[in-house]
């Protein structure tokens, strides 16, 4: 079961530490021009004031361009400043545990899909899209179990119907081979975080999807 639909197709991970010396509220506005659909943010290293005082900053951002935001992990945040939605793995609490609180019962929540097995739990079940994580290794998060491939979202594709986001080393030469395996959605941090123009990168990124 599913609340919510995920109609977006262009999706940025963000964190301070990601954006290289610039200004994430910067890095997040040209997204968002450049065409990113959606945002998480993701703070792995900060307390949960800071992070709390970023999401506090971003969804002022994102609220004006429309874009929903995502928090990663941390359901504090994500309840303070009233995010569209949150996103967990395995070690995080769980998406049945976040359907059952009521300021988070009827947000967005997205799932890490590391193992097949999960396709036939009640996390998947209740949630409303699945991170293909990871699809390719990356340097960006190096804690991952099953590199997925591209036979990886094939596989998953024909065994469910939820949204899938595919996310890891995503860009500009495999986007269309990812979207073309069966993904509805790419996450990206490098991409676009590391991007010299990140609106030119979403751009270019989006029309690639788009194609
Ligand atoms: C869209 C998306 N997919 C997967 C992940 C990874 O989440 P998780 O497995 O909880 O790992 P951390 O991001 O918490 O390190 C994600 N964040 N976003
Ligand atoms: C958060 C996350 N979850 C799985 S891979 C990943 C990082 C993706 O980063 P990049 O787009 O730079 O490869
Ligand atoms: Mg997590």
């Amino acid at each position: 079961m599913s609340l919510n639909p995920f109609p977006y197709q262009l999706y940025l991970v963000i964190s301070e530490a990601d954006c290289v010396g610039r200004n994430f509220l910067q890095v997040a506005e040209q997204a968002m021009l450049g065409g990113v659909d959606v945002i998480q943010l993701r703070e792995k290293n900060s307390s949960t004031d800071s992070f709390l005082a970023k999401a506090q900053q971003l969804i002022e951002l994102t609220d004006k361009y429309s874009v929903p935001l995502i928090i990663n992990d941390n359901i504090q945040v994500a309840e303070k400043v009233d995010a569209a939605g949150i996103h967990v793995g395995n070690s995080d609490a769980s998406p049945v545990y976040l359907r059952q609180r009521p300021l988070l019962h009827h947000k967005i929540i997205g799932y890490s899909i590391e193992y097949l097995s999960q396709l036939d739990n009640e996390q998947t079940a209740v949630s409303d899209y699945l991170g293909i994580s990871p699809v390719f290794r990356t340097d960006t998060k190096t804690d991952t179990i099953t590199e997925w491939g591209l036979e990886g979202i094939k596989t998953i594709r024909q065994l469910t119907e939820k949204p899938l986001v595919a996310i890891g080393h995503i860009h500009l030469g495999n986007a269309k081979e990812v979207m073309n395996a069966g993904a509805d959605c790419l996450a990206v941090v490098s991409a676009i975080c590391g991007a010299p123009d990140p609106q030119k990168a979403a751009y270019q990124l989006k029309n690639e999807i788009l194609k």
